[in-house]
């Protein structure tokens, strides 16, 4: 039996794809998720389309059952699941993790010694369209690290190094920030090129200090990674008929860290932007867009507000 834990978006998505497939799978999570799941099987579509039934749990016991158990918290959640895993996780049992930025599979790993932790990574985006319904709304297939335990799972890829892959994610999970404070859907931000300025910058900044840090980051999306702010800086008629294309985003697609400011949780940035300014500075270099984005998404998880790219190249300035 896979267990999921923390099914929401992409433990839904990626649990209800393997259940689909006809495997064995239980999801781990909150009543608001669950309960309609529980009551009306789960659907997808977007990807593979179709409704299954699925066993369900509010209380983390059925880790102990599992053969695989796959981590989909968000990073703010995970001293949670580690409590839940310490306390029922049966050792031998590998871990996936399904997560954005570069240290949730270490710190799992740090916290329990002994258990295999296998990164894995989703570059595709997952919005609910009904309480029991998740759709994907952009292009990609789930990359998992090679394991016998991950060998064999439907709709995985699987390679041998997963450090390049989560370091291309997360060049682009560096949107997240400009999308969630553009209060826009992910869509109608991309579109614009002044977020999409922004963002091109976050990315060449990252993109330095990944150099200096000797990181080649995979390609993750449609395009190398260097060739990624180019591209997000030719003109509208130019990105909104190609650029957007080319990873398919559709018009209900929005940002995890959008949907985090939306519910009133704590976001992920430290772990996103916030993780190019901490690898800035072990090798003394200044990254003043990402620590912009990265202080401004702090803010507005306090006061809720959209803040426009001019006042996001404003607070850089003042911190570079
Ligand atoms: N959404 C997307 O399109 C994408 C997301 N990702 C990444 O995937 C990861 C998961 O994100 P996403 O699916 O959006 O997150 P969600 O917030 O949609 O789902 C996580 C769920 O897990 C619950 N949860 C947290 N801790 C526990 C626990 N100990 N036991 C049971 N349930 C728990 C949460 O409840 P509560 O709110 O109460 O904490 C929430 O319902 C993140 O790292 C994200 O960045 C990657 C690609 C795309
Ligand atoms: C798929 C993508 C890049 C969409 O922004 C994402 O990872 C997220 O929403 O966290």
């Amino acid at each position: 039996m896979i267990a999921v834990l923390g099914a929401g978006a992409i433990g839904c998505f990626v649990g209800g794809t393997w259940a689909l497939a006809g495997r064995d799978v239980t999801l781990i999570g909150r009543p608001g998720v669950l309960d309609p799941i529980a009551e009306a099987g789960l659907r997808l579509s977007g990807g593979p389309e179709g409704r299954t039934d699925m066993l369900t749990s509010l209380t983390p016991e059925p880790l102990s059952k599992a053969d695989l158990v796959v981590v989909a918290v968000k990073a703010t959640a995970l001293p949670g699941a580690i409590a839940d895993l310490r306390a029922h996780l049966t050792p031998g049992t590998p871990i996936v993790t399904l997560m954005n930025g570069i240290s949730p599979p270490s710190l799992i790993a740090a916290a329990l010694p002994g258990v295999t932790v296998l990164p894995g990574m989703v570059p595709f985006n997952v919005v609910r369209r009904g309480p029991n319904h998740w759709h994907k709304a952009s292009a990609g297939e789930v990359i998992v690290r090679d394991h016998p335990a991950t060998r064999g799972l439907p709709a995985v890829r699987q390679v041998s190094d997963m450090a390049p892959v989560a370091w291309g994610k997360l060049l682009l999970n560096l949107n997240n920030a400009v999308n969630a404070l553009s209060g826009l859907g992910l869509h109608a931000q991309l579109s614009d090129r002044a977020c999409r300025g922004i963002l091109a910058d976050a990315i060449t900044e990252a993109l330095g200090v990944l150099h200096a840090a000797g990181i080649t980051p995979a390609k993750v999306g449609a395009l190398p990674a260097h060739r990624i702010p180019q591209m997000l800086r030719t003109p509208d008629w130019f990105f909104n008929t190609v650029g957007l294309r080319l990873q398919g985003i559709d018009r209900s697609a929005r940002s995890s860290m959008a949907d985090d400011l939306a519910a009133g949780r704590p976001t992920e940035v430290d772990f996103l932007n916030g993780e190019i300014v901490s690898l800035a500075a072990t090798y003394g270099l200044p990254a003043p867009l990402n620590a912009a984005l990265t202080s401004l998404v702090h803010e507005v998880e306090q006061t809720p507000r959209a803040i426009p790219a001019a006042e996001i190249r404003a607070r850089a300035d003042r911190q570079g």
